[in-house]
């Protein structure tokens, strides 16, 4: 008898802990050198055998389409397979944590589950954060997003996301930028610990930070606030914003700078990372 039990998938926060921008290609895609890590908490996802239907819950969906324009009804069209899907939304959406892109790439884990079928290929033709999603750990992000190269897991890594609720279009943020030829990450230090991983990132940049800050300043008030908290040890922004995250010592210090950093307008997120 044919299996029919639902699928659960999470679908996690995507955090570029540094985003280098370092050319750009004819067709206007950007070159990028990234470190990237995923968050404990996220989206989730449940997929039955059905036709494609897709229904939402959870405390973000407001404002998220429910139709072709959806990263999970795009993925379904990418993969050629369809599911029933309930998306519970806890991420923000255009908001540099792939809150449709790791939606797309948990659809994609998730039909491949179900119909017992292999993962799609050139899944960076989806969205340029769609391959590095579906590995969902720790990896390093080049070429356009398309060249992603697991790490050997970083070691306990806690802080903060705050998103400021307002959403930023990612192509603004690239058009905005005034050098595209900066240059790649330095050499990641090897087996580091907490403290070693943090001083290596502050040799490194986000480079889509202040166009994106030029075009919505709200985000270097975040970033402000993030840095003058006393257990904050960097504050950088994630992707093209707005989400920004602060790193602190332990996931106990996390918790208590979001309970300092607590805004009636802000989505503010203690977080553990991977
Ligand atoms: C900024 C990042 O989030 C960093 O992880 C990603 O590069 C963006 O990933 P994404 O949202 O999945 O991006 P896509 O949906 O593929 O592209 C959105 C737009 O961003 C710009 N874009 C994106 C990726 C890239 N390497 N160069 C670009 O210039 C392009 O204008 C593109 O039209
Ligand atoms: N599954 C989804 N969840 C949230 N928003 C979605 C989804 N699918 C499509 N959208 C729509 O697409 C836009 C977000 O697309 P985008 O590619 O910027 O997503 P993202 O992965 O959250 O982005 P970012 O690159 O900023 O991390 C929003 O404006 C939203 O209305």
């Amino acid at each position: 008898m044919q299996d029919t039990s639902p699928v659960q998938q999470i679908a996690p926060a995507k955090i570029n802990l540094a985003l280098h921008v370092t050319g750009q290609r004819q067709d206007g895609y950007h070159l990028l050198d990234s470190l990237v890590v995923f968050a404990d908490m996220g989206d989730r996802l449940t997929l039955t055998r059905g036709d494609g239907s897709l229904t939402l819950s959870g405390p973000l969906a407001a404002g998220v389409p429910t139709d072709a324009r959806n990263l999970v009804v795009k993925a379904m069209e990418f993969a050629g397979l369809t599911a029933d899907v309930h998306l519970e939304k806890h991420l923000p959406a255009a908001a540099g944590i792939g809150g449709g892109s790791s939606d797309a790439a948990a659809t994609l884990r998730g039909l491949a589950q179900i119909h017992g079928t292999d993962l799609p290929r050139d899944t960076h033709r989806l969205g340029a954060d769609i391959p590095v999603c579906l590995i969902g750990r720790a990896a390093r992000m080049q070429g356009i997003g398309d060249i992603v190269t697991p790490l050997p897991p970083l070691p306990a890594l806690h802080g903060v996301l705050i998103n400021p609720r307002v959403e930023v279009p990612t192509p603004s943020v690239f058009k905005a930028l005034t050098r595209r030829d900066n240059p790649p990450m330095p050499d990641l230090p090897e087996g580091p610990d907490t403290r070693t991983l943090i001083d290596w990132l502050k040799t490194t940049r986000n480079d889509l930070e202040a166009p994106a800050i030029a075009i919505t300043p709200i985000i270097g008030t975040v970033l402000e606030r993030l840095s003058q908290d006393p257990d904050c040890r960097l504050a950088r922004m994630s992707g093209s914003g707005a989400t920004c995250f602060g790193l602190s010592d332990t996931r106990d210090a996390a918790e208590a700078m979001a309970q300092r950093l607590a805004h009636p307008k802000w989505w503010v997120q203690p977080v553990s990372f991977r």
